[in-house]
């Protein structure tokens, strides 16, 4: 193993230039991630946790530690790798500073007990940290994507289902939810597990009906429970805090109750009587009206909407929407899904222009 209480050329210890080395690496990855919660997501709580992180490292960095720096004679400073000349996007960015910092703290503990009696506990203290703000960073993502969704896919059993999904994801759907009575479980993970890839290769959402066992197994971003499945609390319990969940509701009062328990949307249907869920009577667009006016979280207007009646959804205040039929059977998805979209956005451009009253279904008479 060589001498461990070896000597650089300039007479610093070899632990001094790599505590040095990496507290440096920690700080300048941690200023890296706090400019994107600072300038990318307008995040000052997140951007403050960082902030805070990069004092308590710098109290480390000591004068002894920084003298002992010489970087003419650091071999490492001529080792890069090709990956590290190009990022694809923002998100990889942040993914590799956040593996930067991690990998640079996980350093600093394990030498940093030779150096101070403190500094193994304070820095593992500080990984914990960095791990809650990149899982808390995912969650964010999750909820600006849920937020910003007007379309809902929820899909049925298909041959094609692979393909329709990734058609509708190429016309621009952010979020799909699986749902398949007919199957077993084996074919179920199979199927959530590819489709959850699919959606995460477009930065979609993905979420499990029903089954909270499967949504955890295949690391979906979440579930979507009905009125007789688990409560919110219990599958929240099971995900871990960072999934989103959404609530089927029929009526004001299920409604009142699925936002106070913890619903992160809800699904606010039958609009129409639908074939896909025979059972279920009509809501109507009144209930569509009563959403509009008291939903305090997203919601998504659901049941027998297609391109024929869905101006009087809009009209009745929807400004999300979750089809089955719609798309699932739909010759060229993804033109149906740009159709949808682009509805969105002529509503929510005569929103804007105050043309159509916000927040309040339109009333023409
Ligand atoms: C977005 C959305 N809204 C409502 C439902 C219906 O859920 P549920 O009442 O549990 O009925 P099933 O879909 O399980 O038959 C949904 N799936 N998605
Ligand atoms: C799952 C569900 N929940 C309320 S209505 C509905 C089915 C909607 O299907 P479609 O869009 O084909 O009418
Ligand atoms: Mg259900």
């Amino acid at each position: 193993m060589g001498d461990l209480n070896h000597k650089t050329k300039l007479g610093q210890p070899a632990l001094y230039r790599i505590l040095d080395a990496n507290l440096d690496r920690a700080r300048e990855g941690i200023r890296t991630i706090e400019e994107w919660f600072r300038f990318g997501l307008d995040n000052s709580e997140m951007a403050a946790e960082c902030k805070n992180l990069r004092q308590q490292l710098a109290q480390w960095h000591s004068n002894e530690l920084r003298m002992s720096r010489d970087t003419t004679t650091d071999v490492g400073t001529q080792l890069s790798h090709p990956s590290e000349e190009n990022r694809e996007s923002l998100e990889q960015v942040i993914q590799v500073n956040f593996c930067r910092v991690e990998e640079a703290l996980r350093v600093l503990e394990e030498y940093g007990k030779v150096y101070h009696p403190n500094m193994g506990a304070a820095v593992k203290q500080m990984r914990y940290r960095v791990y809650t703000l990149e899982s808390n960073l995912l969650a964010y993502g999750r909820h600006q994507t849920l937020q910003r969704a007007n379309l809902y896919l929820v899909t049925s059993p298909s041959e094609r289902l692979m393909s329709v999904v990734e058609a509708a994801l190429q016309g621009g759907l952010k979020v799909v939810q699986y749902r398949d009575k007919d199957t077993d479980d084996h074919q179920r993970w199979k199927n959530a597990r590819q489709l959850c890839q699919l959606c995460h290769r477009y930065n979609a959402l993905f979420l499990v009906n029903d089954r909270v066992d499967i949504a955890i197994a295949v690391n979906a971003d979440g579930v979507h429970l009905g009125q007789q499945d688990l409560p919110i609390a219990v599958a929240k319990q099971l995900l871990g805090p960072q999934k989103i969940v959404g609530k089927s509701t029929t009526n004001p009062e299920e409604m009142k109750l699925a936002i106070a328990e913890g619903a992160d949307y809800i699904g606010v249907g039958p609009v129409y009587a639908t074939p896909t869920k025979p059972d279920k009577q009509a809501a109507g667009l009144e209930y569509v009206r009563h959403a509009t006016r008291h939903a305090s979280v997203p919601w998504f207007a659901i049941g027998g909407i297609n391109m024929n009646n869905f101006d009087d959804v809009l009209m009745a205040g929807a400004t999300r929407v979750a089809v089955v039929r719609s798309l699932m059977q739909a010759e060229q998805p993804t033109l149906v899904t740009q159709y949808f979209l682009s509805q969105f956005t002529r509503v929510q451009t005569l929103r804007d222009r105050q043309i159509l009253p916000e927040n309040a279904p339109a009333d023409f008479s």
